[in-house]
């Protein structure tokens, strides 16, 4: 490598002395000559090099990196080194283009869908202020289709695109946005490989395309839970740099039906009910959520059934770390078997969180230990309990206290589960023995499901699956482990921001 190279003192954290500067070659977006000017544009700031250095160092070149800042967010910073020989300098650029035409990770060619209408209704500007000129920056061509209305970027991608074409899909928008790439490319490749997505027992085939996250949605908790923000810019610098998070996902099924993919949340009660209420006041924005959280909140909605679930995996014992979690006295064996747990009861809430769920609202997330790619969901069920004592339960989510730590609450690592509402199991009565609700309270049940103004509580609530409505309250759920691929690495730890010099290129 050329020796004779001075860069322009910056503010990067990173530099270890005025004459030295590291950066990794993975975290390059682009390198590119520049004009040997006494004022440098470095750090987003003018600098000034004297005359005299300027006339030693005619020849420049500027190179585009990562550059940590605070809560996770990444930017693009520019460091220009200045070099007292023109050769010296194209050396420089060339070697620093041939490393990264090495990096095979990066995608080169990208399909890009922007939902205008999710969040804010602000996709398309931020894609096109924010991401697009740090795609063309680290000469990623791109294929930008704006949707034109709900499913369109699914259907597309299920049917008509050819996929070999681009090294990855990003999608610009929310939770749910994202939840229509990953139906659309998992139907696509169970389909390529002669699968039945409708048999919940079969194995589905891993998805060979990455997906990118453009956050501009309400939630974002899948932003959120795999690059530790939501930040268009961050998220686009995880994308050119090639990053990969393997997630896990849910399969759920009525029968054997096949209903909808989850990644994040299915709840069931509490979170249902905030989903449904807040469909209605879409135009409302973000803040919809938490209206109707407090309104169902006040609601206090309980719903009654049974949960049955396993951490067995495909007839092998699972032996994970579900011994971090609190172990309930509902262990049974029940009619599926003895490794099947089966809780009945009241519940407020049935979540199953397959990752930690955190966002802007709940930072540490509905289940903050939950792992991104195991193969496991952690089903959370919050039985009826008071509304202060509810109330303490949602305040945790918010505090370093543990929400999971009420004598209410139980939390479960699983791989599968089942859940049968009251209504549906039609010899419940029998196996309570106590003719509680026979033919004319069933009846009456039915009476009140269909005319809620009567003020009991609903029979019954909607699953929230990812932030979409489910028709059916009776469902299978299953984990496919690591079945997709996001252009994330996790959430980094707090170290890789404080120093960084030790893994140095440069
Ligand atoms: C007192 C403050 C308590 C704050 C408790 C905050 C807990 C928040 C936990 C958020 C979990 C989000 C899980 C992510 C689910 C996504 O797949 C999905 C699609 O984007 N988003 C939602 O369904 C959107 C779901 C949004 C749910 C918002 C719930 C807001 C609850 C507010 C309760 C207030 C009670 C106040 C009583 C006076
Ligand atoms: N052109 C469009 N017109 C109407 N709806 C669309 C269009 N494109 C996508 N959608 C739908 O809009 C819904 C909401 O979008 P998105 O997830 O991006 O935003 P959000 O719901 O506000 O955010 P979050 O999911 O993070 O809470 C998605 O279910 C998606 O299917
Ligand atoms: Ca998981």
């Amino acid at each position: 490598m050329p020796d004779k190279i001075l860069p322009r003192e910056s503010a990067q954290p990173r530099t270890k002395s005025s004459s030295s500067y590291c950066v990794p070659v993975s975290e390059i977006i682009t390198v590119r000559e520049t004009e040997a000017d006494s004022r440098t544009k470095d750090n987003g700031r003018w600098q000034k090099m004297s005359q005299k250095a300027t006339e030693a160092y005619p020849y420049a070149f500027t190179v585009s990196c990562v550059k940590r800042a605070r809560q996770h967010h990444w930017r693009c910073n520019d460091v220009t080194f200045h070099c007292a020989d023109g050769t010296v300098c194209q050396q420089w650029v060339q070697t620093i283009r041939d490393q990264l035409s090495a990096l095979t990770r990066r995608p080169k060619h990208l399909l890009v869908y922007i939902n205008p209408y999710g969040g804010k209704q602000q996709g398309k500007r931020i894609y096109e202020e924010k991401v697009a000129p740090l795609f063309s920056r680290a000469s990623i061509s791109t294929n930008v289709i704006v949707t034109e209305h709900a499913n369109h970027a699914r259907d597309h991608l299920k049917t008509d695109v050819d996929l070999k074409k681009y090294d990855g899909v990003v999608c610009v928008g929310g939770d749910g946005m994202f939840s229509e790439i990953v139906h659309g490319l998992i139907s696509r490749t169970q389909r390529d490989s002669g699968v039945e997505q409708n048999h919940a027992e079969e194995k589905l085939v891993p998805c060979g395309i990455r997906i990118g996250i453009i956050p501009a949605g309400s939630t974002d908790c899948i932003c959120y839970a795999t690059v530790g923000i939501n930040d268009p810019v961050t998220s686009a610098l995880h994308i050119i740099v090639g990053d990969s998070q393997p997630l896990d996902v849910c399969s759920v099924h009525h029968n054997n039906t096949f209903l909808k993919y989850s990644v994040s949340l299915l709840g069931y009660g509490f979170y249902g009910d905030v989903l449904t209420d807040s469909e209605r006041k879409r135009w409302m924005g973000p803040v919809r959520y938490d209206f109707s959280g407090v309104k169902m909140f006040l609601t206090h909605n309980y719903y009654e059934g049974t949960v049955c679930s396993t951490c067995q995996h495909s007839g092998q014992l699972y032996s994970g770390d579900s011994q971090d979690f609190q172990m309930d006295d509902n262990i049974s064996s029940s009619e599926y078997g003895s490794d099947w747990r089966m809780i009945r009861g009241k519940f407020l809430a049935i979540n199953a969180a397959s990752m930690s769920c955190a966002c802007p609202r709940s930072p540490k997330g509905l289940s903050p230990a939950a792992h991104l790619a195991d193969g496991t969901t952690d089903l959370i069920i919050v039985r009826k309990c008071s509304r202060i004592n509810f109330l303490r339960h949602l305040l945790r989510h918010t505090s370093k206290d543990d929400q999971f730590d009420l004598s209410f609450v139980e939390v479960h690592r699983v791989r599968k589960f089942h859940f049968t509402p009251r209504y549906c199991e039609s010899d419940w009565d029998l196996r309570q023995g106590s003719g509680e609700a026979g033919p004319g309270k069933r009846l009456f049940r039915r009476i009140c499901r269909d005319h809620p103004a009567c003020g009991c509580t609903p029979a019954h609530s909607n699953w929230n699956c990812d932030g979409e409505i489910l028709p059916h309250a009776n469902i299978q759920v299953g984990v496919h482990c690591q079945l997709i691929q996001l252009f994330a690495r996790g959430i980094e730890e707090a170290s890789v921001f404080e120093d960084l010099g030790s893994h140095s290129a440069m």
